[in-house]
């Protein structure tokens, strides 16, 4: 069952010493009137008091977009690529200049980081991005971050900003994900269309009911709605992180959090944590490729944990190279797993079905006798889910 009504006596936050904060653009920009600098002032006081308490604080900020729109005169949101991209990048320097002018006045420094999903699919880019925020936090300085906009296609974004606090969460090994929207939390319906909906105080990060209650944004000025921070929580649990989904509208939330009092609702991670490197492959947004699997082959993957050998393998679908990550799917299709593939396309549509004694006399060469090693692989089933 998901949620367990009664909150935990002393929040998550109380012990967590990285912190990734996510903010909406409704909270940020007075519902699409223009940014509520009363709100960042107020958000930054808090997030400057958990950096002065010790803390490493990042804010992934949404809100660029509306307050670009408006900004521009528009009266409403443009539904083309270019003047979502305009509107962005006007709105983005009104963002970073109330930010920047709010920590300097608390004697916080701040750094404006933009990021696309593009960054965090490619291995290199992501660990040069890894290594710029750590250094940041290094330094005591708070990272503001926000998807590149003005730049990203539907082929390299990360989409919404819960997704990208996740993937931030994952990325810096934080211990906490604070989501701060116009809700107290997460309901068991949307609390705006069902006065009866039940609040969830604490749940486990990952549950498959969580996503049947969450629905979608509650205007076009957001992006997500409830289900893409109920998938954060999933995404973030992966390398051990809580998430929080708690309203920005609460006096100095992120104190109160850090102080212990239980606010909003948490997600506890309760799957073992997984290794960094392996985050970074289930985190990929965009996949190359597929390998559709057999029965037996599905089964031992998700049950035994074993690598992915050719014999298991009966379709391969799209164009990849060596190296890059692929979706491994259930005989009906469904993902199961998803991993760092050791042959291109081209050569696993032509050992797909044969025993690893007939890769080289097949290929002229044989790489390793997996065609994605366990080392390489996350499964992204359960043990014990039926493949079919
Ligand atoms: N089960 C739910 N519990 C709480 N809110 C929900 C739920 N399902 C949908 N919502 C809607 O999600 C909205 C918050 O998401 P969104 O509008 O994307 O805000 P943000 O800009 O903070 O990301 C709420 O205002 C609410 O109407
Ligand atoms: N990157 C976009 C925000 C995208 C987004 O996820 O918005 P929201 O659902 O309000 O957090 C912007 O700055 O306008």
């Amino acid at each position: 069952m998901a949620g367990e009504s009664a909150a935990a006596a002393r929040s998550v936050a109380a012990d967590a010493k990285r912190i990734v904060v996510k903010v909406g653009s409704a909270l940020i920009t007075n519902d699409g009137r223009g940014l509520d600098f009363q709100a960042i002032a107020a958000l930054a006081d808090d997030l400057s008091a958990l950096v002065r308490d010790g803390r490493e604080v990042l804010l992934v900020s949404s809100g660029a977009i509306a307050e670009g729109i408006l900004r521009l005169g528009w009266s409403e949101r443009p539904t083309d690529v270019s003047r979502l991209q305009a509107a962005a990048a006007v709105g983005q320097m009104s963002l970073a200049q109330a930010y920047e002018h709010e920590f300097e006045k608390r004697g916080i420094k701040s750094a404006l980081v933009l990021l696309t999903g593009g960054d965090l699919n490619d291995r290199t880019r992501y660990l040069n991005a890894r290594g710029a925020l750590l250094t940041l936090l290094k330094f005591g300085v708070v990272p503001v971050i926000n998807e590149n906009d003005t730049v990203v296609t539907d082929e390299i974004k990360v989409g919404d900003n819960d997704t990208l606090g996740s993937v931030v969460a994952n990325l810096t090994e934080a211990d906490l994900l604070v989501i701060l929207t116009d809700q107290k939390g997460l309901y068991s319906a949307d609390p705006r269309r069902n006065p009866g909906a039940v609040f969830i105080a604490r749940a486990r990060a990952g549950d498959p009911t969580l996503e049947k209650m969450a629905g979608g944004a509650a205007s076009s000025l957001s992006k997500g709605g409830m289900i893409t921070k109920v998938l954060a929580a999933k995404r973030a649990a992966r390398t051990g992180a809580a998430t929080i989904i708690v309203s920005g509208r609460e006096k100095e939330p992120l104190r109160r959090l850090a102080a212990g009092e239980p606010l909003g609702t948490e997600l506890v991670p309760e799957t073992p944590k997984i290794l960094a490197r392996k985050a970074w492959i289930a985190d990929h947004l965009n996949l190359s490729g597929a390998v559709v699997l057999d029965r037996g082959a599905a089964r031992a993957l998700i049950d035994g944990h074993t690598s992915l050998l050719p014999v298991g393998v009966k379709e391969v679908r799209g164009d990849f190279k060596r190296g890059d990550v692929i979706a491994v799917l259930s005989p009906e299709g469904e993902e199961i797993a998803r991993g760092l593939t050791a042959y291109p396309s081209a050569d696993a549509l032509r050992i797909a079905g044969r025993h690893t004694e007939e890769i080289e006399a097949i290929l002229g060469y044989m790489e390793q006798p997996e065609l994605i090693h366990r080392d390489n692989l996350v499964v992204t089933k359960p043990a014990g889910f039926e493949a079919g």
